[in-house]
């Protein structure tokens, strides 16, 4: 299958790109993970990653995220570290001078996932990655980490300037868990918490670390309706704040509701890009989900939740 397809415009397609993948191609030995995907993701974009199982979603978020290096193709983000450019300097009408940042330009991923992270990317994982016997507080402050300047000695002598970091890192994490809905929990341990709860409290920690961009894999396995749709809620909310969201999930439903734009995968190839009812309509993703019934004996083609698609034609504006 090689029909790749952009059938749409974003309705925020006029934002400046974070994100750039071009020609993103995944081997693993004998196995093409993913083949050539294109994918651009605009400031305040929520994007879409959708597709049958071992569609190759996982393998490309890796890929977007340098926890792997593309066998081919190439990542560029707008947050990666680039030679520092002088700020421009311009004059408003009330003639106050006013610093202007240069625009982000789009540069190659760093070849690290820590410097990924610094660059101004986050995730989550599909299974969740908590630790499970610190709180809830400890594992935000534990994202903010990365944003902190204090080195091994300062936190050893914990003198002045590592009192006022982790001060200013413990205040920042529980705002973040307020703004997850979780600030009553900060001195919960993880393991003790409600699913869901668990499920916030990893974007929490993600957010933890300054993104422009946080790309979210499955944020609501095995949640149940009234959490989904408080996930979706969050999603908006941190929209709202500035970043943009690619995300990753089966749950049509939630997925048309949410996304500005959806992408859909297919045995590693890009099948069609649209807006939700572009992609939701388009038959060729209705065969993917459901099939022909030509080739039901292919396991690897059987969808997780291969109604959903109907419900989300059903549902979706
Ligand atoms: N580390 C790996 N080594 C070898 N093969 C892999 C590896 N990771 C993924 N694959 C294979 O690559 C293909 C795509 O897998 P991937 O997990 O990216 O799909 P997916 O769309 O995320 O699936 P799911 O919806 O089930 O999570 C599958 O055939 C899978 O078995």
């Amino acid at each position: 299958m090689t029909v790749t397809e952009t059938t749409s415009t974003s309705t925020r397609a006029s934002g400046q790109p974070v994100l750039e993948a071009s020609g993103v191609t995944m081997r693993f030995g004998g196995l093409l993970a993913v083949n050539d995907v294109n994918l651009t993701v605009r400031e305040g974009e929520i994007v879409g990653l959708i597709g049958p199982n071992g569609a190759g979603k996982t393998t490309f978020f890796n890929c977007l995220t340098g926890l792997y290096k593309p066998t081919s193709g190439a990542v560029r983000f707008a947050g990666a570290p680039r030679k520092p450019e002088p700020a421009k300097r311009q004059v408003s009408e009330a003639d106050d001078a006013v610093v202007v940042q240069p625009l982000a330009a789009l540069t190659p991923l760093p070849p690290k996932p820590r410097a990924v992270v610094r660059a101004g990317m986050a995730r989550t994982f599909q299974n969740i990655r908590l630790f499970a016997n610190m709180t809830a507080l400890e594992n935000v402050m534990v994202g903010r980490y990365c944003r902190t300047s204090s080195g091994a000695l300062t936190s050893v002598l914990r003198g002045p300037k590592f009192r006022r970091e982790e001060s200013a890192t413990r205040e920042r994490a529980q705002e973040l868990l307020n703004f997850v809905g979780l600030g009553k929990s900060a001195e919960h341990l993880a393991r003790n918490m409600p699913y869901g709860d668990q499920r916030r409290l990893e974007i929490a920690r993600a957010l933890a670390t300054d993104p422009k961009l946080i790309l979210l894999d499955e944020p609501t396995a095995g949640m149940n309706p009234l959490e989904t749709r408080q996930a979706s809620d969050l999603i908006f909310k941190i929209r709202d704040s500035g970043l943009s969201v690619v995300v990753i999930e089966h749950d049509m439903r939630f997925i048309f509701n949410l996304c500005d734009r959806v992408l859909c995968l297919v045995r590693g190839e890009a099948l069609v890009e649209g807006t939700p009812a572009e992609v939701q309509s388009d038959p060729r993703v209705i065969e993917a989900y459901i099939g022909t019934g030509e080739d039901d004996e292919d396991e690897d083609d059987e969808p997780r939740r291969s109604q959903d698609v109907a419900d989300g034609e059903e549902e979706a504006p």
